[in-house]
């Protein structure tokens, strides 16, 4: 993976991938690290590019289905609407090129994507046009359980500390709910940089690359100017609400603005 960024403080740690979070005596942990050492089972014996026919891609959602969309100068894109799908990229086992349309976030973060200072702490910021579609970064961080983010986000509260924790809910097959939770706080990549927004421009939406383990990945879900901040909806996920006067203050500035940060439950 082509990852050059590093961070502005010294007591955070740059990760290009997700980790695993400290070890704990628990089923859940033990299901996560079994997950986490996994394999995805199959893979495509594709030669050179891959199209609409390899089984990595069929297995994103089938026949009409297609993640990512070549521009024709070696970029790859999402078609707009399929986030709601879950994608799959071709992985190690593959036999495709290793540069085939259906490679995105495993070959790592946009460039030009820059830390800059605002009223929200650090934020995200693009030094270059972004087109929509366009493959951001990952959200990396410590892959922990629902457990350690309880307590991690009620020790954050308590210390006054910004929450990194970000959780993502899929269902399965047979309609069991997936849970995947990363906290970049003190582990973490580019990602952990980008703040909320009602009005976001980007959207976050789990990839499969070669680990039944989903990564974060993050893409432009509009056009964005240079200079531009770049933001997504943290509370796309959510299903519970809670009371505004334990929430705190959304500072998006959008013309939608909801007024509160989106609340995340584990
Ligand atoms: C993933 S971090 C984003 C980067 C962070 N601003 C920083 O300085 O490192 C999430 C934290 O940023 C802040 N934040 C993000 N979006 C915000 C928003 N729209 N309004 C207020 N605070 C926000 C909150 O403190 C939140 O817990």
């Amino acid at each position: 993976m082509n990852d050059n960024y590093t961070h502005v403080d010294t007591e955070v740690f740059y990760i290009t991938e997700n980790i695993m979070g400290p070890f704990e005596d628990s089923s859940e942990y033990e299901q996560l690290l079994n997950n986490f050492n996994s394999l995805l089972s199959g893979s495509c014996s594709c030669s050179g590019n891959c199209t609409q026919l390899c089984r990595c891609v069929q297995a994103s959602g089938g026949d009409n289905y297609l993640a990512y969309l070549a521009d024709g100068q070696k970029k790859f894109t999402l078609i707009p609407k399929s986030n709601s799908c879950p994608i799959i990229e071709c992985n190690d086992i593959c036999s495709c090129s290793v540069v085939c349309g259906n490679r995105v976030v495993q070959t790592g973060p946009a460039e030009g994507l820059e830390i800059r200072s605002c009223d929200k702490g650090y934020g995200l910021f693009t030094a270059t046009f972004i087109h929509s579609g366009t493959f951001i970064c990952e959200y990396a961080g410590e892959l922990i359980t629902a457990n350690q983010a309880t307590k991690r986000h009620e020790n954050n509260e308590t210390l006054g500390k910004s929450n990194y924790i970000f959780c993502l809910r899929e269902m399965s097959n047979d309609r069991q709910p997936i849970l995947t939770i990363v906290d970049p706080a003190v582990f973490g990549n580019i990602g952990r940089y980008i703040n909320h927004s009602c009005e976001p421009n980007c959207i976050v939406t789990p990839v499969r690359c070669g680990s039944p383990v989903p990564k974060f990945a993050i893409f432009a879900s509009t056009d964005i100017e240079e200079n531009e901040e770049l933001t997504f909806n943290y509370g796309l996920n959510d299903d519970v609400k809670q009371n505004t006067t334990d929430r705190t203050k959304c500072l998006c500035k959008s013309k939608n603005c909801s007024g509160f940060m989106p609340f995340q439950s584990y």
